[in-house]
């Protein structure tokens, strides 16, 4: 796997209206590399996953990957990133499999059944694949959202509050996800609840 994968994030800031979320936030990061961003509720810490998912524009300032030799804002490099959030929605009425099919075909990746269901395995929902998602616990759907964000093997993955609704196994697989992550690019994690910053090699904290 290439080691030249680079996150640069340039004097950003998140406004609302007349509100202003973050003021100048700056910070660069590296394959390997795994950046907690902690703090209060409103703070802006999912505020600033979305604008590096490319998911909404920022007030001021610029985020940039790099990828060997090719430079992308965020929009343009959606092949290249993973996001969970308990904001992520997904198709209730379908099955967990038609799920995952409909978001594959969506990136334009082709998968069998088999394969889809490995995905499933990864996250612990083997065997589950045929429920309806409406009939999926809390913490199964968190579950699946993982399923969903690692279908292309993202370079750079965005994790905002990761362990929510997780058992102590769930938790197990957020910390391997993180740890795989880092041989394969970049993990930010957004969260206000300090046990998780333990996942981090820095921490971002907004709001101070
Ligand atoms: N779509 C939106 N329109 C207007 N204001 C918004 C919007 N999204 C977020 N905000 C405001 O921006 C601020 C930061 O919200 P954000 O969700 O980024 O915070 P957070 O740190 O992730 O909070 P939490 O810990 O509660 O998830 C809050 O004051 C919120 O009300």
């Amino acid at each position: 796997m290439s080691d030249t994968l680079q996150l640069t994030v340039d004097d950003l800031s998140i406004e609302y209206g007349a509100r202003r979320v973050l003021a100048g936030v700056s910070f660069e990061l590296r394959t390997g590399e795994t950046l907690v961003v902690a703090g209060a509720n409103g703070s802006g810490k999912s505020s600033l996953l979305r604008v590096i998912c490319g998911l909404q524009r920022p007030a001021r300032g610029t985020v940039t990957i790099r990828m060997d030799d090719a430079v992308f804002r965020p929009a343009e490099a959606l092949h290249l990133l993973g996001w969970v959030a308990p904001d992520l929605h997904l198709y209730r009425e379908l099955t967990a499999l038609e799920n995952l099919a409909f978001f594959a075909a969506v990136r334009g990746i082709r998968c069998t059944r088999a394969e889809l269901e490995a995905f499933l395995d990864e996250v612990g929902l083997s065997g589950r694949g045929d429920d309806l998602l409406a009939a999926y616990s809390s913490g199964m759907t968190q579950r699946l959202r993982y399923a969903y964000a690692l279908l292309h093997r993202p370079r750079l993955l965005a994790l905002d509050e990761p362990t929510v609704t997780f058992d102590a196994r769930g938790v197990a697989l957020v910390e391997q996800v993180i740890a795989r992550q880092r041989k394969r690019g970049i993990t930010v994690i957004a969260t206000n609840d300090p046990r998780e910053e333990r996942f981090g090699d820095y921490i971002l904290r907004l709001g101070q």
